[in-house]
């Protein structure tokens, strides 16, 4: 196509809306008329699907539950008045929460007002806050925010430093749906201890945000924390930024939680339309189908040309790969679908991997996100009538048109500023993107049964590291590791048993390994204390 052509595509296919100041191109994703009209039939499909899943159905059957994240942006869709409820009340009891830690009413047992927050959680209890975090909170917040999303000691240890004599200011929130997430737990059981050795009393710092009877909504009311607000079995974790998970943090950092809610609100009615071209949701679908066939053959690459934005493919990589990645289509076939998500941030990635995207491998297509808003206040020119926003721009059109001569294909969202309200949109817009795109290729995007077995297989680990290590005290001279192995019935682990003891020698944890490191099967191994 020559330019005047894809000028012409361009205009044919925007999206915008007025109201809140959206477009989406996606006319350099390479369709034609022909493949929408064989689409438009499964488009019909999903429409129904997700008026059906907004309606209350079971759009998880797996785990035999509802999906209603789209209630918390507007409650009066909730099928049942007691669902509604729920969730004015919990949006209701954090607004009052975080008034009354601004306002020094819930404070420090010591005085004063709280100054920072940590919150532990990983997954979808960890990457929306963080997103929103970076994307939006004010330069002086009112709390600040750290996080702890892993089992990394020294990744706990290097946020604890940065709180340092703040400890006795800083709330803790604990977030897990299930409640019994080991990174979790063992974040929360780590800084428990940390103010237990200062002498500070963890239950005035604390409160957890968590489904109902679950391990940690015990603990929290067994210790009598300073709150815990609910998660609902029909709110996913990937999808609770705008629930409990993501408004409590926000709010406590003095971001407008509620026109968060009005921005995925406005979304939400946008992407009901059962039209494709005025549906901006199903234009996302469209273009990653048609993009990746259905089937994901292209990686989805985002590059938001905007430093606050820089989080923004993090949280998208698990909404979009957790969702997406499934083994099995809903009929039981075997399908191995997904779409693989990654990127960072324009123009920054330019001198990082764009020089593969433009020449190498054309598996991939972009995602480029422009804000029109440069900066708050004056502009400053950095050449004769050129600032550096110019230049960014400069760098967005230059990439995108670089790409698209090499058939590169991209998307192009444009937002007129990242604010509460486009914000809230965005992560609207993709969890309906991501909601028709697995009605069209028939998978149940709300369950993750793929992440069971890492969790199961690393809790095997752990049983043979505690026999190992009871094995070895009762051992009195070195043994190898094959007979160490034999003795807890794990010969046919040997190579799981072994990475164990290097680990825990290299800690000085107890286990001497002694012999040659480059032929494993020659290790003795013991322990010094017998
Ligand atoms: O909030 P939880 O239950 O601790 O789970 C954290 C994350 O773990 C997963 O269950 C699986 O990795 C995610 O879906 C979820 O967001």
């Amino acid at each position: 196509m020559d330019n005047a052509q894809l000028w012409q595509r361009y205009q044919d296919w925007l999206y915008y809306n007025e109201e809140l100041g959206f477009y989406i191109d996606i006319s350099r994703i390479d369709f034609d008329d022909a493949f929408v009209a064989q689409m438009e039939p499964k488009f019909d499909k999903a429409f129904q699907d997700i008026a059906a899943t907004e309606a209350g159905a079971i759009a998880n059957p797996d785990e035999n539950r509802m999906v209603g994240h789209y209630w918390l942006r507007d409650p009066d869709l909730a099928p049942t008045a007691e669902l509604k409820q729920d969730i004015v009340e919990t949006q209701n009891k954090i607004i009052d929460f975080k008034e009354k830690v601004h306002s020094g009413v819930i404070c420090p047992p010591s005085g004063g007002k709280f100054t920072d927050i940590l919150s532990i959680g990983i997954g979808g209890s960890a990457l929306g806050p963080q997103f929103v975090a970076q994307a939006l909170a004010p330069h002086n917040p009112p709390l600040k925010i750290h996080f702890l999303d892993n089992t990394d000691p020294a990744g706990i240890d290097k946020v604890l430093t940065e709180i340092g004599d703040r400890l006795p200011y800083t709330l803790v929130s604990v977030i897990s749906k299930s409640g019994g997430t080991p990174e979790t737990r063992n974040g929360m059981l780590e800084v428990k201890k940390v103010y237990e050795d200062n002498g500070l009393d963890f239950s005035a710092h604390a409160f957890a945000i968590t489904g109902k009877n679950s391990k940690l909504e015990a603990v929290a009311k067994e210790e009598r924390w300073l709150d815990i607000f609910p998660m609902r079995d029909w709110v996913g974790g990937r999808t609770s930024e705008l629930s409990a998970v993501g408004m409590a943090a926000a709010a406590l950092q003095g971001i407008y939680v509620r026109d968060m809610l009005k921005g995925a609100k406005m979304m939400d009615a946008l992407t009901r339309k059962s039209s494709i071209k005025e549906n901006p949701a199903a234009l996302l679908a469209l273009a990653w189908y048609a993009a990746g066939h259905g089937k994901g053959e292209k990686d989805m690459v985002i590059l938001p040309y905007k430093d606050s934005l820089l989080l923004f493919s993090r949280y998208l990589q698990q909404l979009i790969m957790e969702s997406l990645g499934k083994e099995k289509d809903l009929d039981g076939k075997t399908v191995n679908q997904g779409i693989a998500v990654y990127g960072n941030k324009g123009s920054t990635d330019q001198h990082a991997y764009v020089q593969q995207l433009r020449e190498g491998v054309n598996n991939f297509f972009l995602t480029f996100v422009e804000v029109l808003e440069d900066r708050e206040g004056d502009t400053v020119e950095v050449e004769s009538n050129i600032s550096s926003g110019d230049y960014l721009l400069g760098f967005l059109l230059g990439t995108r048109e670089a790409l698209s001569e090499k058939q590169r294909e991209s998307i192009t969202i444009t937002i007129p500023q990242v604010n509460e309200i486009t914000v809230g949109a965005l992560i609207a817009l993709y969890e309906r993107a991501v909601g028709i795109y697995a009605s069209l290729v028939n998978i149940n995007a709300y369950h993750q049964p793929g992440v069971e077995a890492g969790k199961k297989a690393a809790a095997s680990v752990l049983d043979i590291q505690t026999k190992l290590i009871e094995e070895l005290q009762n051992t009195q001279t070195p043994i190898s590791l094959e007979d160490l192995a034999s003795k807890i019935q794990a010969s046919d682990r040997l190579e799981i048993a072994y990475k164990i003891l290097r680990h825990l020698h290299a800690n000085q944890r107890g286990v001497i390994l002694e012999g040659n490191f480059s032929n494993p099967d020659s290790l003795k191994v013991s322990w010094p204390g017998n």
